[in-house]
């Protein structure tokens, strides 16, 4: 995570205050960002006062002019909702950088809703609730170097980013580290249960699955050594590693694994073509 001083930062406007609007809100606030300088429209009037708990902002229930100020609108709304968030929004923000979560809605359906080709889309992913968040960004031709180093600036307050040289790798992006933590948990659940069902309490079996997940990803990242390798040095051979790997070679789970991975990038192309209109 960057350190950048944010005080001088410009005026931020979010579109759709949710799960991963409060995650990137949270970043800036946590690195100095004022909170004058965030602006959130958020119809749904119970995650309104969530905003003003959590955060101390005044979301507005709807687009107004006062989003003019903002040189930079964060659009966290769902793919279904977007094209009906921008009829509203268009009109009030013709000069802005526009950086845009959603799932699968391509930078050309955004061009087209907001008469702007200045679009930076990211793919961010839940731990950035935590600052540890893993963002894969990809900006349009038109968008200049500052205004790629303002979205840096905004995403790296949640966690680590890569740059996409082309627009469709977002999808892949989408499917491996946007949807991945729910991979993750996935896991966590079926190793707490089978820890529980061999005589494990549940919460220490949890919490063993919790930490070996954060340990084996820190030796990964730290060791500079590919997992295959990582994954043989745990492998005795006759032992019981290599038992319950040779499990999972028998039901074929990597292929498994891969198959849903490429459906979630299907659906995010899908969702594209569905809600980009
Ligand atoms: N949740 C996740 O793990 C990730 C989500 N995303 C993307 O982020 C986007 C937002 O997802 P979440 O934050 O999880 O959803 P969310 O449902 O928590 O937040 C969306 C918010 O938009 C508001 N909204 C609905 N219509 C609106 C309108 N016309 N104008 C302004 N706000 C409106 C809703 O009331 C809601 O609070 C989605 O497009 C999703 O694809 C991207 C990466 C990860
Ligand atoms: O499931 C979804 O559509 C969103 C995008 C990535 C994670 N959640």
């Amino acid at each position: 995570m960057s350190t950048t001083d944010l005080s001088q930062f410009p005026t931020i406007a979010f579109i759709g205050g949710g799960n991963m609007a409060s995650a990137i809100i949270g970043g800036l606030i946590r690195q100095g960002l004022p909170k004058d300088r965030i602006q959130v429209v958020e119809p749904y009037e119970p995650q309104r006062q969530t905003l003003q708990q959590q955060f101390g902002i005044h979301a507005l229930p709807a687009a107004d002019s006062s989003l003019a100020q903002a040189q930079v609108v964060v659009w966290a709304v769902k793919p279904q909702t977007f094209a009906q968030a921008a009829a509203a929004v268009a009109d009030h923000s013709r000069h802005a950088l526009h950086l845009s979560v959603a799932a699968g809605i391509r930078s050309d359906s955004i061009a087209q809703w907001l008469g702007n080709d200045q679009i930076v889309r990211a793919m961010p992913n839940t731990p950035a609730l935590v600052g540890q968040g893993m963002t894969g960004l990809f900006a349009r031709p038109q968008v200049s170097a500052a205004q790629q180093q303002l979205a840096e600036q905004i995403i790296s307050t949640t966690g680590q980013l890569v740059w996409v040289q082309q627009e469709s790798q977002l999808d892949a992006v989408t499917a491996l580290s946007g949807s991945g933590p729910a991979y993750v948990f996935y896991f966590l659940e079926a190793m707490q249960q089978a820890g529980a069902e061999m005589g494990l309490p549940a919460e220490q079996a949890l919490q063993l699955a919790i930490g070996t997940f954060s340990g084996a990803s820190a030796l990964a990242a730290q060791s500079g050594e590919a997992p295959a390798v990582l994954r043989e040095r745990v492998t005795s051979k006759g032992g019981t590693t290599f038992a319950a790997l040779e499990h999972m070679r028998g039901a074929d789970i990597a292929a498994h694994f891969i198959g849903a991975m490429h459906a979630a990038e299907r659906r995010a192309k899908a969702l594209g073509d569905e809600f980009g209109g």
